[in-house]
């Protein structure tokens, strides 16, 4: 198991696998600090993150369904290789509903920048999980392709998210792309998004009318379900009742996606308790207004790193900059 998970300096187990609610392995990555991140290889999904308190940091829903191939409502979903209903493929692609396979000689991670003291804590702790299409698959979506999903969790208890997309068809192909990430919050209403003022966005309730963000920060008082273009590297949401912020860093995805379905919808969604809009909220980096296009033999990679603070710390440029954002 020690081949594809770094190990510790001070030697802690680092990777321990397990099955999930079906049977289907899931990887738990561990820190020495006591954070910790589970991905079932069912989608590829990341089903838990916590920090060193224990705190679970990523939303489930108490009425989730963990039935194959159904991915499960909450944790990080791969969205790939289309997002929404934008396409002929089932919401959001197939890759979520897809069981990957782990990676036992994955490539290195980098190594650590020598000036940079924290930034050697990045990535020591990771599983590589591979996806490749079925024969079903290349029925639906004709493109043979090579998907490589890293999740590594650092020392300092951050998340990231690389995935490699490589085309390895005789032909060009185009795809799109979100990290559907359910952040787990202590009251919607109290809930505040930065980074986004001013953008342009597609208003998925809407017909994807193209709108402007007028207000400063971004508040919730009903349902919102919206694309966010070019937006920037780092969005920040912020927990007031919690105190906590999640800091959102992404690289090679330029929209972001914000999604809460509010009350209605809530009542809709068979996976979804009535009042559990107000416990979640979705921040996704994405690859959607302009798709991805790979010609054969090309790799594409987007990176999300997810990172919670105390909402009293201050994330300076400098703080982004040393872990490489
Ligand atoms: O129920 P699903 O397929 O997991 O999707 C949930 C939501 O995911 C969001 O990302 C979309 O913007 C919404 O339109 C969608 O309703």
């Amino acid at each position: 198991m020690g081949h594809y998970a770094a190990e510790w300096d001070d030697k802690a187990a680092a990777t321990e696998i397990t099955k999930d609610w079906n049977g289907i392995d899931q990887v738990l990555l561990r820190n020495p600090h006591g954070a910790s991140a589970k991905i079932s290889l069912h989608g590829g999904q990341v089903i838990s993150w916590r920090n060193d308190k224990g705190e679970e940091l990523l939303f489930t829903s108490n009425k989730a369904i963990f039935k194959h191939p159904k991915s499960m409502r909450g944790g990080i979903q791969i969205c790939y290789p289309q997002f929404g209903d934008c396409g002929l493929l089932d919401q959001h692609g197939f890759a979520r509903n897809k069981i990957w396979v782990i990676d036992d000689n994955p490539p290195p991670p980098p190594p650590p920048l020598p000036t940079n003291e924290s930034s050697s804590s990045f990535g020591k702790s990771f599983v590589d999980l591979l996806l490749k299409p079925s024969e079903d698959d290349l029925k639906l979506w004709p493109h043979s392709f090579e998907f490589r999903l890293r999740v590594s969790l650092a020392l300092d208890g951050d998340l990231t998210l690389i995935s490699r997309v490589r085309n390895i068809n005789g032909k060009p192909f185009s795809f799109s792309f979100a990290y559907h990430t359910y952040l787990a919050v202590s009251d919607i209403s109290e809930v505040r998004v930065e980074g986004l003022e001013t953008l342009d966005y597609l208003d998925n309730l809407s017909k994807r009318e193209l709108l402007t963000e007028q207000g400063d920060a971004i508040t919730f008082e009903s349902e919102m379900d919206r694309t966010y273009l070019r937006s920037p590297k780092v969005v920040a949401v912020l927990d007031h009742e919690r105190k906590r912020t999640y800091v959102i860093g992404k690289e090679g995805l330029p929209d972001t996606v914000v999604w809460n379905p509010w009350e209605k919808k809530s009542k809709t969604m068979a996976d979804f308790g009535d009042d559990e809009y107000k416990n979640m909220l979705c921040v996704d980096g994405a690859a959607l207004e302009r798709p991805i296009t790979l010609k054969p033999g090309e790799e594409w990679t987007g990176k999300l790193m997810l990172t919670a603070v105390k909402s009293s710390f201050c994330f300076d440029q400098l703080e982004l900059q040393s872990k490489g954002f």
